[in-house]
C-alpha cells in the first residue's frame, strides 16, 4: 500500500460544458489498463477560463457536473480529484472549486481556491479572478487507503505556508489542478512545483489544460510530477496528453529520514527579536 499510481489528464476545454464532461470519460477509458488509483483534471476544465464565464457556467454542489464526476469515480474505481469548476452557493457567490470523490463516488473533500489569481504583469498576463469569484478560506486534505493527501488550486501553490500547512497535517502528496499562462508558465511553473516538493519533501502532481492558442487565456500546459527530492519525474508539453506517474511513500519516508528537514525545523526560534 505504499505505492500508488496517478494520472493527470491534460485536456482542452471547449465552450460546451457537458462536452468537456463527456471527454473525461473518453480519457478514463483510455487509461483503464494502467489501473491508476488517482486521476486529476485541470483547473476550470469545463468552463472557459474567463471571469465573465464563471457565473454563467456555475452550478451548485450536487448539480449535473458534480453528478457526472461522482459517477465516473465509481465506475472507474478511482479517487477523482476533479479539477476545478465554478461552484455557486445559495447566496449567489461563485467559487473556483475542486471536488474530490472516492472510489465509490462519495465526495470526500472539497477545496475552494483560497488565493484568487489577480495579477497584472506589465507587457504580459493580466487577470482578475476576484471580479467574479469569492475566495475559499481554508486548506484541504482528504483521506485515502494510502494516507492523507492535499489539494490546492493553481495560484495557491505560490504561497509556501499553504503547502507546509498540509504537510504539517500529514499530507503525502499534493494534487494541483492548475492553469498557468504564457507569461508566468515558462518562468515559474516548474520552479514552483520543484520548490514546494523540495521544501516539503513531498510528491506534487500538477494538471493543466492543453494549450489552445485561440483562447482568451492561453494555458502553459506542461502537467508535471515532482518528487520529494525536488526532481521532475514527468512533464508533458503543451499538447493534449495524459501524464501517468507512480508515487512511492517508502521513498518519501527515506528522503525525510536521510535529509531530515521536516524534523530539523526550529519552530521555537522563527521570530524576529525586537
Ligand atoms: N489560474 C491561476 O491561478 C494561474 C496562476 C498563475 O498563472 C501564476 O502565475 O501563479
Amino acid at each position: 500500500m505504499n505505492k500508488f499510481r496517478a494520472a493527470a489528464i491534460q485536456m482542452p476545454t471547449v465552450e460546451d460544458k457537458m462536452e468537456n464532461i463527456k471527454a473525461v470519460r473518453h480519457y478514463l477509458e483510455q487509461i483503464k489498463a494502467h489501473k491508476v488509483d488517482f486521476v486529476v483534471l485541470p483547473e476550470m476544465f469545463c468552463c472557459p477560463y474567463q471571469t465573465e464565464k464563471f457565473p454563467e457556467y456555475a452550478e451548485e454542489e450536487g448539480g449535473s457536473v458534480w453528478k457526472a464526476l461522482s459517477a465516473y469515480a465509481k465506475e472507474y474505481n478511482i479517487y477523482l480529484v476533479a479539477g476545478s469548476v465554478p461552484e455557486k452557493d445559495d447566496e449567489g457567490r461563485v467559487y473556483n472549486t475542486c471536488y474530490i470523490f472516492d472510489r465509490q463516488g462519495v465526495q470526500i473533500g472539497k477545496h475552494r481556491k483560497t488565493h484568487l489569481f489577480d495579477i497584472d504583469i506589465k507587457g504580459g498576463q493580466s487577470f482578475k479572478e476576484s471580479d467574479t469569484l469569492t475566495a475559499g478560506n481554508s486548506g484541504t486534505v482528504f483521506e485515502t487507503e494510502f494516507g492523507r493527501m492535499g489539494v490546492m488550486i493553481c495560484f495557491d501553490i505560490r504561497f509556501p505556508e499553504f503547502a507546509r500547512m498540509m504537510v504539517n497535517d500529514g499530507a503525502r502528496m499534493i494534487f494541483v489542478p492548475a492553469a498557468f499562462n504564457m507569461t508566468t508558465g515558462p518562468a515559474h511553473w516548474e520552479l514552483s512545483f520543484r520548490t514546494r516538493a523540495l521544501d516539503n519533501q513531498i510528491y506534487m502532481l500538477g494538471c493543466a489544460p492543453a494549450r489552445n492558442p485561440a483562447a482568451s487565456y492561453i494555458s502553459w500546459g506542461h502537467s508535471i510530477f515532482t518528487d520529494p527530492w525536488g526532481r521532475v519525474r514527468g512533464m508533458l508539453d503543451e499538447s493534449e496528453g495524459i501524464l501517468i506517474c507512480e508515487a512511492d511513500l517508502d521513498y518519501e519516508n527515506e528522503i525525510r529520514e536521510q535529509l531530515p528537514l521536516l524534523k530539523a525545523r526550529r519552530n521555537d526560534v522563527y521570530r524576529i527579536e525586537k
